[in-house]
């Protein structure tokens, strides 16, 4: 469900945003405002919903408009014009003392710089949003220590700021945002001012808090990387305009334009990383040695708990590839005496271990089971699957290309069955 909704949103400043807007109005570009009228756009038409649950990361180079949007969710910048709906309420027509209430209950924001009060506490800081709320001390007290132990500080309540390492600050900004427990939080560049280890630590205990919460976390950052890494959707902003939005898989099958291209090309290795490259080499396989034996292959996979299962003869070439469903389907129509082939999947398209991950990624992405990659003489390699493929792109920034280890194996176990 639509938590947020952004309708034509747009930030001018300058004097006279009216004039501004009606220059785009008329078609002129950001740079055309700003050097006919000096006025600078910060965000132009921005129009799209972030839903309920989701870690949605806006991103984009310095300057394109991520903070100037997310500060108009809460409206810390007014917009000059549009509309935001929030839990269905219109933010934007908003009197300030319900704007004030409405923000304390529902959003909480957590800045690059922590913003910690070097002369309170650790506990004290985290307690500092429900003061404002005019709760009670007792009450402040208890969910603060409680919000600092979700966030692994606890011990450290009566500690101050500068006796704690960056990365620890900055769990105490996040407790502090945890403790009032909203429904929305916005992150600005939230972890951008760690250092790589504690930054990955801390995406990763984000993404723990996220397991069984519907809070909303709107996260800005300029990092590709850590975008694809706790995205559920991105947003993709260049010049003030939003350009576009989708999930990290729609964007990298289907960029909107180059600048998302360039975007992605700096940690984007598709052009590079071929399908043998990356492929998994422990996948089920089916070596069909005889008369193929339907209720056989259904007891195999099923005791290893496998969803799928590669065909191949006695050459390893790839035959078909079965599903648990498509066996149990026949058994239960009684066709478990009839040969393996009436169960393969329709529509398999394998791919060729030299093909370039760029051009068989729809294939990948489009099916709900790893694609089978196979040599020149269809003998099978192994399976390469979308998440194999995106954890590739993530560690690639890190360790430069090279996804050929198996590191990133979806069964433990090597496994081969023969019939
Ligand atoms: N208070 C302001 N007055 C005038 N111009 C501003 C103001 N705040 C932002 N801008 C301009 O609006 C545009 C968007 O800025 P914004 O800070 O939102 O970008 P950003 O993508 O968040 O950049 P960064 O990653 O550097 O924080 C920029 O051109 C910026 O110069």
């Amino acid at each position: 469900m639509d938590q947020i909704i952004i309708k034509n949103i747009f930030k001018i400043f300058g004097p006279d945003p009216k004039k501004a807007l009606s220059l785009i109005d008329q078609g002129l570009t950001k740079e055309e405002v700003l050097e006919k009228t000096g006025m600078t756009v910060g965000v132009n038409n921005a129009d799209f919903s972030i839903k309920r649950g989701e870690i949605f990361v806006v991103m984009g180079l310095s300057g394109s408009g991520k903070s100037t949007l997310v500060r108009m969710f809460n409206r810390l910048i007014e917009p000059s014009a549009g509309e935001i709906h929030i839990n269905g309420r219109n933010i934007t027509a908003m009197e300030n003392k319900d704007l004030v209430k409405f923000r304390l209950k529902h959003m909480s924001m957590v800045f690059q710089s922590f913003a910690l009060m070097p002369h309170l506490t650790v506990l004290e800081n985290a307690a500092f949003g429900l003061e404002l709320a005019g709760e009670s001390k007792a009450i402040r007290r208890e969910r603060a220590a409680e919000a600092l132990s979700q966030v692994g500080l606890e011990g450290w309540e009566d500690q101050y700021p500068k006796q704690l390492s960056g990365g620890m600050q900055q769990r105490v900004g996040l407790a502090r945002a945890l403790a009032a427990d909203p429904d929305i939080m916005l992150m600005d560049e939230a972890f951008s001012a760690l250092d790589p280890l504690i930054r990955t630590e801390m995406q990763d205990e984000l993404l723990k808090l996220q397991e069984d919460s519907d809070r909303t976390i709107v996260f800005i950052s300029h990092d590709l990387d850590e975008a694809l890494r706790i995205g559920d959707r991105i947003a993709i902003m260049e010049g003030g305009r939003v350009v576009q939005v989708g999930t990290p898989e729609e964007i990298l099958q289907n960029p909107a334009d180059d600048y998302v291209r360039a975007f992605f090309r700096g940690v984007d290795p598709t052009n590079v990383i071929s399908a043998g490259e990356i492929v998994n080499t422990n996948y089920p396989t089916i070596i069909k040695t005889k008369k193929g034996d339907i209720r056989t292959s259904l007891e195999l996979l099923n005791a290893r708990d496998f969803n799928h299962g590669y065909v191949l003869n006695a050459k390893r070439q790839f035959l078909g590839i079965i599903s648990i469903d498509s066996l149990q389907e026949a058994v239960e129509k009684g066709r478990s005496g009839e040969p393996l082939e009436t169960c393969y999947l329709p529509e398999v398209n394998p791919a060729n271990i030299n093909d370039n991950m760029q051009d068989i990624l729809p294939e990948v992405a489009s099916k709900g089971f790893p694609i089978p990659v196979l040599d020149d003489n269809n003998v099978f390699k192994g399976v390469v699957s979308k998440n194999r493929f995106l954890k590739t792109l993530h560690k690639s920034e890190v360790n430069g290309h090279n996804g050929s280890e198996n590191e990133y194996d979806e069964p433990a176990q090597p496994l081969q069955i023969a019939l």
